[in-house]
């Protein structure tokens, strides 16, 4: 490749791929590798910069990651995030150790030396920390850039060999200039030009698809969704009719939605797309199964035979598309992440699956894939949809999933999403839905007693679903859904909003 590129080092830290598409929105390309991956691997990448990305790792653990020592030897800037400036003064001779209080949130800094990183920017930093060792000797040759009440090297440099370190995660919004640090590294450091494109993004895929699939067929998981849209439109682009198109309706899908996806596809493009209703086989391998890990692979598995039985009919089938994104394998858990939750098209597949995946949007965020899918002329109705999880109302029925609990969350969520859309929020609000939480309290209805079910209601604005905060959706329209919602939905005497961000929780329940 002889476009540049920066390469970031992937130690473990949920925040890594943060760091890649920061980089891509200044237009350079920018990759997560293993933090196994060799100084010369490396060096054919073409890369003109390395980033070590944070990690829970503390670098004096005997297990701790480490990184191939001849990547110092490259010549290349280097710049260290948290664990990654860490892991670097530990390596150089200088010193980590464990600090005395754990530090996780908003810090002060001050620039006390004018690198290059700070070049230009305000002495004084608002920036997001979250750990629990600190470098307390540079190596040599280094000098501290920057220090903080609680962390006397917050920042610190070898300008000679374009070599920086930052306690604090530049990639997080919170760090107020934490873009400006990444940009001085970018162009200033590693002297990048910045003329990548998103429709250099799509020529590359397209030809990789096509050097991947050659002559062969291709289905798609298709789900009408946002991520699985776009990459259907960009396969089809890269090898036309060899295409076809699945989607499954799984018993576990919204109101109204298999007929408009179906409707929408028709209409929109001219793609090979056949629905599968495969409504008894999902819901009896659900029955009497509460735990929501289980809940997911056993969907994530089911999706998998349902596409060999198509497969199977339609012979010579060795590939599979799926809308991937990199929030799903993240969460999913990696080497070095842990599992959040198995996302069903990522740690919910199964051990035995034939296909070869084909995910062209697997190092990216919601937000990149919305704008790749207007570049690629996909209308904004698909585009700017709320995003829906693959094991859909099956993760929003807690515990058991029955079809009496799927009805009353089908039909709290029609009005939900009915009312937020008369409002005129559905563009500021991410993604809105109901949950039916496994327990029922005393209500009194009409004089009587009632002993019903509650639904809860979720509303997030987010940009990438790494991190959101609940939607402040004004109070007189909550008063509308809640009367709506127990007036209209048999069986729910209560309703109740979420308002905890991610982190702490997730956007789903499950
Ligand atoms: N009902 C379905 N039928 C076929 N494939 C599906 C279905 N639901 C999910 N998938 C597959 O699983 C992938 C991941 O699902 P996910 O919900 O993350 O993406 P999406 O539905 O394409 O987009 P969105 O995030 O906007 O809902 C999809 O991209 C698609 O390949
Ligand atoms: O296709 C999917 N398969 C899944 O298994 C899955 N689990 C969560 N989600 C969606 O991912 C985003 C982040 O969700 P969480 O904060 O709940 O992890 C939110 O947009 C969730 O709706 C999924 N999507
Ligand atoms: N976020 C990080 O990279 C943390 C690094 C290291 N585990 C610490 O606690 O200091
Ligand atoms: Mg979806």
């Amino acid at each position: 490749m002889n476009q540049e590129m920066i390469i970031v080092l992937d130690f473990g830290s949920q925040y890594n791929q943060l760091i890649t598409r920061r980089i891509r929105e200044f237009g350079v390309y920018s990759e997560l590798h293993p933090h196994t991956i060799r100084a010369d691997e490396i060096r054919a990448l073409n890369a003109k910069g390395i980033i070590f990305s944070g990690g829970p790792n503390s670098v004096y653990d005997e297990q701790a990651f480490r990184c191939d020592p001849a990547i110092f030897e490259l010549g290349l800037p280097i710049l260290g995030i948290c664990y990654g400036m860490q892991l670097m003064a530990h390596h150089l001779g200088g010193k980590v150790e464990k600090a005395s209080h754990r530090e996780y949130g908003k810090a002060l800094i001050q620039v006390k030396n004018d690198s290059l990183l700070f070049h230009g920017l305000p002495d004084e930093q608002v920036v997001w920390m979250s750990h629990g060792d600190l470098v307390t000797a540079p190596p040599d040759g280094f000098v501290v850039d920057a220090t903080s009440p609680s962390c006397p090297i917050a920042a610190m440099s070898d300008e000679r060999r374009k070599w920086y370190g930052v306690q604090f995660h530049p990639e997080v919004r919170h760090s107020v200039y934490g873009n400006d640090v990444l940009k001085r590294f970018v162009f200033d450091v590693c002297g990048c030009r910045g003329d990548w494109t998103m429709e250099n993004f799509i020529d590359e895929q397209v030809r990789r698809i096509r050097e991947q699939v050659g002559g062969k067929k291709v289905l798609c998981a298709l789900s009408g969704g946002v991520d699985s849209s776009v990459a259907a439109v960009l396969v089809h682009r890269a090898i036309g009719d060899q295409l076809t198109c699945i989607f499954v309706d799984h018993g576990l899908l919204r109101k109204g939605e298999a007929e408009s996806v179906m409707k929408t596809f028709r209409e929109q493009f001219q793609m090979n797309v056949i629905k599968v209703d495969a409504k008894e086989r999902f819901l009896s391998k659900l029955k009497g199964i509460t735990d929501p890990e289980q809940k997911r692979k056993i969907i994530g598995n089911e999706f998998i035979y349902v596409f060999d039985d198509e497969a199977a009919k339609l012979e010579g089938i060795e590939f599979l598309v799926q809308g991937t994104l990199y929030t799903d394998i993240i969460e999913s858990g990696t080497a070095t992440a842990q599992t959040i939750k198995s996302h069903h098209n990522v740690g919910g597949l199964p051990e035995d699956m034939k296909f070869e995946l084909i995910e062209p949007l697997n190092t990216l965020f919601k937000d990149e894939v919305r704008a790749l899918g207007t570049q690629l002329g996909i209308p904004d109705e698909i585009v700017w949809r709320q995003p829906f999880p693959g094991p859909g109302l099956g993760i929003r029925v807690l515990g058991e999933v029955t079809e009496e609990k799927l009805e009353i969350v089908r039909e709290s969520d029609a009005i939900l999403r009915e009312e937020v859309k008369k409002a005129g929020l559905d563009r500021d609000i991410w993604q809105y839905f109901t949950v039916l939480p496994d327990i029922r309290s005393v209500g009194v209805m009409g004089d009587a007693r009632t002993y019903d079910y509650t639904v809860a209601i979720r509303a997030v604005t987010s940009i990438d679903g790494m991190t959101a905060d609940w939607a402040r959706i004004p109070w007189d329209v909550l008063e509308r859904i809640s009367t709506r919602i127990v007036n209209e939905v048999p069986h729910v005497n209560r309703v109740v909003y979420d308002i905890t961000s991610k982190p702490p929780a997730t956007i789903e329940w499950e």
